[in-house]
């Protein structure tokens, strides 16, 4: 892809995710316009190699966008993907194509109603980053996602080739979402407890992700998932392995008392197991206690 060929980029929710990926785009020189809704000049990325500013503004009326843009990067909390409908219809045109980055496995079927009969390509985010009180963005580990190996992600890919952030993509996307979520779902235990990725290394928060994960992964089996129980330990081990105050980003929703993803996180294993006939005992306990968490009342 030769620079004159950049396609025309969007990105809605230039938050953790949203500016790393738009600095990305930046370095590429294809500069996304950025659709958010809390107005801002720039977005700022600290990374290992130094500072990243990508220039704004963060836009917040759709009503002022004139014209559609190619490609679309979604980068809000799955809790917040209704309210970009408004950003979808102005920035989407006949041939553009959608990319959304966030966790769970619904990713299409929550987006591609907003935006009929265009593409919608999920992507597995594997990358931590958190912002900060000034909205400055650090990146934590190497960015990469993944991404189904479809003829509409090609272009994506293409275009964040030799960027920061690494894309691959997999022929069997369901197996690397579920995945994914099961890493999401077990993180989401940090939300109950208000501890990082530490509390993995007692053996009791051990036992009980270690069942919880039985359960996911009888679900994601379920549901089609090619996984084998290596998966289990490998989930734990990466908890136990990186710094014990390591967080996750529904444990930085509970913090700023932000509504959590407890639906798209945790919830989709409860409502997928029953679906399918697959009996979910602690997701019953723990899916209405993150509800609740997040959505009270009280
Ligand atoms: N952070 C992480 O380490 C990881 C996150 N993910 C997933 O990526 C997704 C994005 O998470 P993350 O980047 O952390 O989220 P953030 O909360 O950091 O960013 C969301 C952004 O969307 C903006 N926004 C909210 N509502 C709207 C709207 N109606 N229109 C336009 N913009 C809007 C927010 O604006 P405002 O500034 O006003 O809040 C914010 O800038 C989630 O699904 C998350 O689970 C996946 C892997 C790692
Ligand atoms: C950091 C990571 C990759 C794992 O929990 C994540 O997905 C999140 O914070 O939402």
């Amino acid at each position: 892809m030769t620079d004159r060929d950049l396609p025309r980029v969007a990105l809605i929710g230039p938050g953790a995710i949203g500016t790393t990926v738009a600095a990305a785009l930046h370095q590429r020189g294809a500069t996304p316009l950025l659709a958010g809704r809390t107005p801002r000049t720039e977005l700022r990325l600290d990374t290992s190699e130094g500072p990243v500013v990508v220039p704004g503004p963060v836009r917040t009326q759709p009503e002022d966008i004139r014209s559609p843009v190619d490609l679309v990067f979604l980068a809000v909390k799955a809790t917040q993907t209704a309210a970009t409908a408004a950003w979808l219809r102005a920035l989407c045109g006949p041939e553009t194509v959608v990319c959304v980055l966030q966790n769970g496995i619904e990713q299409e079927d929550a987006v591609a109603p907003l935006v009929p009969g265009r593409p919608v390509v999920p992507a597995v985010v594997w990358f931590p980053a958190v912002r900060g009180a000034d909205d400055t963005v650090r990146l934590l580990a190497e960015a990469r996602l993944t991404l189904p190996d479809v003829p509409t992600a090609a272009g994506i890919r293409d275009l964040l080739h030799g960027t920061r952030c690494a894309v691959d993509v997999t022929a069997d996307f369901r197996t690397i979402a579920w995945r994914k979520l099961l890493q999401n779902a077990v993180a989401g235990l940090m939300a109950l407890t208000g501890r990082r990725s530490g509390m993995f290394r007692r053996d009791d928060v051990g036992g009980l992700a270690r069942v919880y994960l039985e359960e996911g992964l009888a679900v994601a089996r379920a549901d089609g998932a090619n996984l084998d129980d290596t998966v289990i330990q490998q989930v734990l081990d990466g908890f136990r392995q990186v710094p014990a105050d390591r967080g996750t980003s529904i444990l930085a929703d509970r913090e700023a008392g932000h509504p959590l993803e407890w639906s798209a996180r945790n919830g989709v294993i409860q409502r997928k197991g029953r679906a399918l006939g697959v009996p979910t005992p602690v997701s019953d306990v723990v899916v209405p206690l993150l509800a609740a968490a997040s959505d009270g009342p009280g």
